[in-house]
């Protein structure tokens, strides 16, 4: 069957993926940098392969995406010398860092742009190359919810996953006539080590804003993920307000696939001026988880 690469395929979100892509039968090669944590993840998915009787390769190549262009390079063409042409890009690697705006140090603010946005363009840009040789292909990028409506302390990592957005709407209209589909997911809080990392620092307004939008699992995530993206959707999101928020967003995103993504062009006709008053509600209660946690602050420093 065909072959695949995730990146941040070593953990969370892009393992699930993985899983998911093994079961159906494809090869796939997981990018990610922590060599254990690859090793490990190819052990996992190699079994779930077995298991399920399908007969796809797993490799595993350690690399920063958001490192030397040369090292991408020659990723992608070691990886399809070895397992033939990519049909699926699965971007998913990633990290989020909550914090006060100027709070965030240039080096971090850096990171957050080179890993959540620029890592994702230089691969993109050279499997898209192998893409348009093969006439077909499918490549998908990992925003957030938080890359359609920026959230308190996040924002730098909502700008950079803002950007994907507008990238994938350009990009599609690029490919499309190359037979390239172009899937955006737009995960809320999601159950995985980065979600456990990002929470040992996170302000807890962050917190309280995001949890609004539920708190899922990585399968539950990566599963939708690889439907959505196997039938050309543009979008892929979880939960009630996952649909309600990519409903309100969706402007002008392409529809790929009419017969698929007819029921969420719908909704985005009938609910959208509901969506939009609803909207309203929401914010006011963000507001004020702001103002009560910038009151209890200024209450505990008199306080002191
Ligand atoms: N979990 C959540 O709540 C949400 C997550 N997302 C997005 O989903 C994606 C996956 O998140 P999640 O599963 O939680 O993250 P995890 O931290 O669990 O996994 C991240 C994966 O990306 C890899 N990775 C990180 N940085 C790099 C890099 N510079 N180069 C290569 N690989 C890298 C990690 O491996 P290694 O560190 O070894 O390189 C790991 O395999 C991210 O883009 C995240 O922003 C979006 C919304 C919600
Ligand atoms: C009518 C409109 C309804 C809209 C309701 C929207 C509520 C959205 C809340 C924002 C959720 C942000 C989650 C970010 C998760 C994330 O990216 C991090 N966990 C990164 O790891």
């Amino acid at each position: 069957m065909n072959f695949w690469q995730i990146t941040g395929g070593s953990s969370g979100i892009g393992l699930s993926v993985a899983h998911d892509v093994a079961r159906r039968g494809a090869s796939v090669t997981l990018v990610a940098r922590n060599v254990a944590n690859l090793e490990k993840a190819l052990e996992e998915v190699r079994s779930t392969a077995s298991r399920a009787g399908a007969g796809g390769k797993v490799q595993t190549f350690s690399a920063d995406i958001s490192g030397n262009q040369e090292q991408i390079v020659s990723l992608v063409k070691d990886a399809e010398s070895s397992q033939g042409p990519i049909y699926m890009l699965v971007n998913c690697a990633g990290f989020a860092r909550a914090m006060k705006f100027e709070d965030i140090s240039p080096q971090l603010a850096k990171q957050l742009i080179d890993v959540n946005f620029t890592g994702s363009v230089i691969i993109t840009q050279e499997v898209v190359r192998s893409m348009k040789q093969q006439q077909e292909g499918i490549i998908v990028f990992t925003s957030s919810l938080g890359g359609l409506l920026g959230v308190y302390g996040f924002t730098l990592y909502s700008a950079a996953k803002g950007a994907l957005v507008k990238l994938a709407e350009a990009l599609c209209q690029e490919v499309k006539p190359y037979n390239i589909t172009v899937t955006v997911c737009y995960p809320p809080d999601t159950d995985t080590p980065g979600f456990e990392e990002e929470n040992k620092t996170k302000p807890i307004e962050t917190k309280l804003i995001s949890e609004s939008a539920g708190l899922f699992k990585a399968d539950e995530v990566a599963s939708k993920l690889v439907k959505d993206a196997l039938r050309g959707s543009f979008c892929s999101t979880v939960g009630m307000e996952g649909f309600m928020l990519t409903t309100l967003c969706a402007g002008m995103w392409p529809i790929a696939n009419f017969a698929a993504e007819f029921a969420a062009f719908l909704a985005q006709i009938l609910l959208t001026w509901l969506f939009r008053i609803i909207s309203l509600f929401i914010l006011w209660s963000f507001d004020r988880i702001v103002r009560q946690e910038h009151q209890k602050r200024l209450a505990s420093k008199k306080s002191e």
